[in-house]
């Protein structure tokens, strides 16, 4: 599939006796927006884990660009263009708004962007310029300004917000995000929903777990749906919604959610 950016063939995940990840085949398009779903325990952050390289797979591959990328360290993922936010951010307290994408953006030195950019510059140069690069993400995250606030107290969807925003200092191609609304009332849930789109936007390509149904049917173009590790439906909201296996696999959980946002 020439348009495919990520593509997982036959993967298996497990955990001692727990099979994580069954066999599971999905395909990421580029330029999307993917919606990662399914019930608790399903696997969704097994795929995640497993992309970003933090847990060995027992079987299958990962394919990035049709590059093979499983089996190399989270770190080496990353500078091949794969970056993941986790559920939980974490942030450097003691640092501010800004001193923590700086951070970010001194991680990813080695990436190609920075190393561009940083080629023969002086450190005082690199400074600036990793500072001017913070201000811009920070301009386009939202968060400019209170880029000087500590980020100790940071309401949870900033908090949300810059982890996404220190994702971004890695320049990545494709990004996942592990429920980036999870914690948000509403207000705050629209600002990083209009964030997503600004983030596709500028060329990079999505992929999100999220259990507010509403948001995954508004957001994504496709939608791949996990349950016991396996892929049991993948297709637009439309076709998700409509599968009798979804419905049955979400009945009395988040499958009346899904059924109302049709
Ligand atoms: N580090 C781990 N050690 C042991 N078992 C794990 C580990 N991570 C996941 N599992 C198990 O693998 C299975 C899949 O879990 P996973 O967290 O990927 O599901 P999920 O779809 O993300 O669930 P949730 O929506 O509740 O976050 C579960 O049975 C879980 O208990």
């Amino acid at each position: 599939m020439s348009d495919c950016l990520l593509q997982a063939k036959g993967l298996c995940m497990r955990f001692g006796g727990v099979i994580a990840i069954d066999g599971l085949n999905l395909s990421v398009k580029s330029g999307e927006i993917h919606g990662l779903i399914g019930p608790n325990g399903a696997g969704k952050t097994s795929f995640f884990n497993a992309c970003s390289g933090r847990y060995p797979l027992c079987g299958g591959e990962i394919l990035l660009q049709g590059q093979p990328i499983s089996g190399l360290k989270p770190h080496q993922i990353a500078a091949k263009g794969l970056v993941r936010t986790f559920q939980h951010v974490t942030l450097f307290k003691g640092f501010s708004v800004l001193g923590n994408l700086m951070v970010g953006l001194h991680l990813s030195a080695g990436h190609r962007y920075l190393a561009s950019l940083w080629r023969g510059k002086k450190q005082s140069e690199r400074e600036a310029a990793n500072r001017d690069k913070a201000l811009e993400i920070l301009e386009f995250i939202g968060l400019s300004q209170i880029a000087e606030q500590s980020a100790q107290t940071l309401p949870h969807g900033h908090q949300k917000m810059l982890g996404i925003g220190i994702a971004l200092a890695a320049a990545p191609r494709l990004l996942l995000l592990d429920e980036p609304c999870a914690g948000m009332n509403s207000a705050e849930a629209r600002q990083m929903i209009d964030l997503v789109r600004r983030i596709r936007q500028s060329g990079i390509t999505l992929m999100l777990i999220e259990h507010n149904m509403q948001v995954v049917m508004d957001l994504c173009e496709r939608i791949t749906v996990l349950s016991f590790g396996q892929c049991i439906a993948q297709g637009t909201p439309q076709d998700v919604r409509a599968n009798a296996q979804v419905r049955r696999a979400y009945l009395g959980s988040a499958g009346q959610e899904a059924s109302d946002a049709a």
